[in-house]
């Protein structure tokens, strides 16, 4: 089993993605401080505890596990709070990246796979958005990414360090087996709050603006399953492994769904009403974001498995009416 360490492995993405490494052979050794990850969610290899921007916990864990590359999830994702306090979005994405790097360079780890965002983007001047869009990030959590990327070309150059910087569009859906899901707290992602509203779990879901220029006023993202995204990061790191280029690559459907089309789709999934109520735009929400993933699906052979809208929802359904949370 070939060693990887995967930062913020107790999180969301980062979670699924550890399943999908060690059915491909891989032991995946989660680094991740708790902060927002959970214990329940780490599986498929040992967990340390522990925080990016510590140097000394990387030594001892790179030291005692010997990965062979590193993904690396860990980082605060809220865009609201990025605004409020953007130090607080620096300090960890930012500078616990470049302590991150540094220790990858003295040990000599040579590949990385990166998180980043759609968010790096900003509003764009056309749709679908290809990689070599303009990135103007518009909120310091977008902003914190992209300089993320600035870093790992640096890197790159200076260090030979390879990498594959993927960019996700709006992760969504759980594990298709039922054994995770998404679990975010506090919860500000559309999809989870309003199964939530639908199962009585949560307030009625407030749609912010219908007064967008799409066709049913109201925002249009692309949402991708989380077990596509998990499969992606395990052929960039077969692609890095084979000596493949670092490149930057979206990581969508392609296809662009509006707040009315979801809550469509979860009460059809759902058989029952999503309370909901139209309110004011969020400040920040460009009105449509959807990918082109021709690239991911040339150069890693990617293509989703899921990219239909209500199976997405079908599997984050089944996870919140189940267990919920596994925390309680
Ligand atoms: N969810 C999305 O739609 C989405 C979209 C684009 C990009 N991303 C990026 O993907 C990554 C994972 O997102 P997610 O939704 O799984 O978030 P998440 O909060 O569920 O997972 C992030 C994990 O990182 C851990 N963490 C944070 N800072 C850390 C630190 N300093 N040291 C160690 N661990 C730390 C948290 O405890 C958490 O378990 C993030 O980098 C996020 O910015 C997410
Ligand atoms: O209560 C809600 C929550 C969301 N939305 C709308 O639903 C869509 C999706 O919103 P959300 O689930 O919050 O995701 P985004 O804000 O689109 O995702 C951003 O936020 C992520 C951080 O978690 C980033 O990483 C992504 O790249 C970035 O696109 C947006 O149009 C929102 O305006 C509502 O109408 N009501």
């Amino acid at each position: 089993m070939i060693p990887v360490l995967v930062t913020g492995g107790a999180g969301y993405i980062g979670s699924h993605t550890c399943k999908v490494l060690a059915q491909a052979g891989y032991r995946p050794i989660v680094l991740d401080n708790l902060v927002y990850g959970h214990k329940w969610a780490v599986c498929w290899g040992p967990l340390e505890v522990g925080d990016i921007s510590d140097r000394a916990c990387l030594d001892a864990i790179i030291a005692c596990h010997r990965p062979e590359a590193v993904i690396h999830f860990a980082a605060y994702a809220y865009v609201g709070e990025s605004v409020r306090d953007p130090g607080r979005y620096y300090r960890n994405n930012v500078a616990g990246t470049l302590t991150l790097l540094e220790a990858m360079r003295d040990h000599g780890i040579a590949h990385l796979i990166f998180s980043s965002t759609c968010a790096t983007y900003g509003i764009p001047d056309q749709t679908p958005i290809t990689e070599d869009h303009p990135q103007r990030p518009i909120n310091p959590y977008g902003a914190s990414k992209l300089m993320v990327e600035r870093m790992l070309a640096d890197f790159g150059q200076a260090h030979g360090l390879g990498w594959v910087v993927l960019r996700y569009f709006n992760a969504a859906g759980a594990d298709p087996e039922g054994e995770l899901g998404e679990d975010h707290d506090p919860e500000t992602h559309l999809i989870p709050l309003a199964i939530q509203a639908a199962l009585g779990q949560g307030p009625r879901l407030e749609v912010f603006g219908d007064d967008y220029p799409t066709p049913d006023g109201s925002c249009i993202r692309d949402y991708i399953h989380v077990a596509d995204l998990a499969e992606a990061h395990v052929l960039a790191l077969t692609y890095l492994r084979n000596g493949g280029a670092s490149r930057a690559l979206n990581l969508g459907t392609g296809q662009g769904h509006s707040v009315l089309e979801v809550i469509a789709a979860i009460e059809r999934v759902a058989g029952r009403p999503v309370p909901y109520a139209l309110g004011p735009r969020r400040p920040g929400d460009p009105p449509a974001l959807y990918a082109d993933a021709t690239k991911a699906q040339a150069l890693l052979g990617w293509t989703p498995r899921y990219p239909e809208l209500d199976t997405i929802i079908e599997h984050a359904w089944r996870w919140h009416q189940g267990a919920g949370t596994k925390g309680g």
